[in-house]
Formats: structure tokens, sequence, C-alpha cells
């Protein structure tokens, strides 16, 4: 009787030597970039954790879209980049106003036609001071651009993600929602209030494949930092008790949000992940 062949699934060559779970997970040298041939958009990434960002994913092989208040900034930020071979592109937006929010992801559909991936930075405290001491105007100020310019910003994103494979959305809260810092009140709220919107978001959108996660950092050494006075003479002490004794790097962020956009991180969504030198669950 003639042998029946029968090929085993994963008895051929290279990747395809591996049984069909295996490969699934499995990539080819072109591929080993984790991110290549996505794009993201990130918001306020001209400098700090917002710049770490955007360098790291670009170098993991993203097309990255970088944003911020002010073109001058933009333009800088994108010619380091470039000069560093990394493929970027930029333009002004202000996350605040729905046609700069439109205007970026017009600007960021320009390249493939599609986002990947939306990383939301931009974050403001014009306060220090008491919380219920807050003029109307701060709070909405406030809200406006930590809360609901991500939001507001992935609504219109969303068409463009949903018809991609493996869509990240990374938010960026901070350890201040944890452990409320004294004087920063309206900013403590806000960025607790992106916790929630995370865990929402999450819900929301896995039906569509579509993963949210949230970045929690500690004191990253930045500007933002630098003029905050009252953060640093705080998370020292925390530090101090419960942590690695020091403060952090932008670049220590970024790592992480590169490997929630990747899809190493595919089965992890709605979570929100403290990068602090010590746990808030301790
Ligand atoms: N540095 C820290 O210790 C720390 C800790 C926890 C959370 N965070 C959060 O991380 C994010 C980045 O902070 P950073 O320390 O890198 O700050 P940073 O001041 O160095 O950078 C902030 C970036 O956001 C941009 N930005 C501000 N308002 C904007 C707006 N309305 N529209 C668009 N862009 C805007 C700025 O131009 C800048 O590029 C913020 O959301 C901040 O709340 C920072």
């Amino acid at each position: 009787m003639a042998a029946i062949f029968r090929p085993i699934p994963w008895a051929f060559r290279g990747s395809l030597c591996l049984p069909l779970s295996a490969r699934r997970f499995s990539k080819t040298a072109d591929e080993n970039r984790s991110l290549a041939g996505k794009v993201a958009v990130i918001t306020g990434s001209t400098r700090g954790i917002g710049f770490a960002i955007a360098r790291r994913l670009a170098q993991d092989g993203a097309h990255v879209v970088i944003s911020s208040r002010k073109q001058e900034n933009v333009d800088e930020a994108v010619t380091i980049l470039k000069e560093e071979g990394l493929s970027v592109t930029g333009t002004m937006c202000h996350v605040g106003k729905a046609e700069d929010r439109q205007h970026l992801v017009t600007t960021a559909l320009k390249h493939s036609g599609g986002i990947d991936f939306l990383v939301c930075v931009a974050g403001v405290n014009p306060l220090v001071g008491s919380t219920l001491g807050a003029s109307e105007q701060i709070w909405d100020k406030i809200l406006d651009v930590n809360v609901k310019s991500p939001a507001l910003l992935l609504s219109k994103v969303l068409p463009y993600m949903e018809n991609r494979r493996g869509g990240s959305v990374v938010l960026v809260s901070s350890g201040v929602a944890y452990v409320p810092v004294p004087k920063l009140g309206v900013y403590n709220t806000s960025k607790t209030a992106l916790l929630g919107l995370c865990k929402s978001l999450a819900v929301e959108l896995a039906p569509k494949g579509i993963r949210v996660n949230c970045l929690v950092p500690g004191i990253i050494k930045t500007d933002f930092t630098l003029r905050e006075k009252t953060m640093p003479n705080m998370l020292p002490d925390m530090n101090k008790i419960f942590g690695v004794k020091r403060l952090g790097e932008p670049e220590e962020c970024a790592g992480l949000v590169s490997f929630l956009c990747s899809s190493d991180a595919s089965y992890i969504t709605g979570e929100n992940i403290m990068v602090a030198g010590f746990s808030s669950k301790l």
C-alpha cells in the first residue's frame, strides 16, 4: 500500500519547524525589530519622557509621529532623531485643541494610511497650592489636557487603528495617583482619573483587539520634575524606605512602553504599571 504522506504542521524549514502554537510567536530576521512596520503617534514627545519613548519606539522599528505645543520644538526633536537614522515625522499639536488633534491624526495617516499605537504623554500642572483654592480655569486646564485629551484624541485615531492588527494605547499617569503629593491636589486627581480611564477603555476596546495600558512613573529626571520642586523632595523619602534610592531616567519608562506596544504584550490590557523604583502595592 502506498504510504500516505501526512505532513505534520511543524515539519518544515526555519520557523515553520515549530509547532503551530509556537510559530505564532516566532519571527523572521526581517521582523526582528519588535515594532517594524508600525506607526506610533505620541503626544508631548519633544522632550522628557515623551522624547525618550519616541526614540525607543523608532529604534524598535516603528515610524513615530512626534508632537507638542510648539512647532520649533517638534522640528528640533525630529531633526535629532532623523540624524540618528530613525523614521520620524512631526507636527505641532496642543492636545487641548480639537483642530490640532485632527491635524495630528491627518499627519500620521500620511505615512501608511493607518495608526497602530497611541501614546498620550502630554501633561500639565499649572498649580502648586490648595485643591479647594484652585480656580475653575485651573481645573479645566488640567482636566482638559491630562484626562479629556487622551480620550478625545483616541476617538479620532480609533477608526484607523481598528483597521490594523494589534493596536495598543498607552496612557501616562503618575505615582501621585497612588501617593498624593501635597499641594498638587488637582494634578493628583487628574492622574488618578487616568487609571480609571485606562480600565474603562481597556474593557471597551478589547472586543476590537485594541489594548489599553497605563504607564505610572514615579519621579523621573525631566524638566517637569525640576519645575515641581515638591515632588523630588517627597519621593526620595519613599525611595529611602521602599525602593532603589535614586530618581528614574526617562529611558527607564520608554522600555515598558515599547514592550506594551509589542506583540510580546499581546495578552496584556487594562494594566496600570508603575516605573518608580518602588511598588505602590507594598
Ligand atoms: N517627570 C516625572 O517625574 C513624572 C512623573 C509622573 C508622571 N509624569 C508625567 O509624564 C508626562 C511627561 O512628563 P515629563 O516629565 O516628560 O514632562 P516635560 O515637561 O519634560 O515634557 C512634557 C511634554 O508635554 C508637552 N506638553 C505639555 N502640555 C501640552 C499640551 N497641552 N499639548 C501637547 N503637548 C504638551 C510639552 O511640550 C513636553 O514635550 C506628563 O504627563 C507627566 O504628568 C512625569
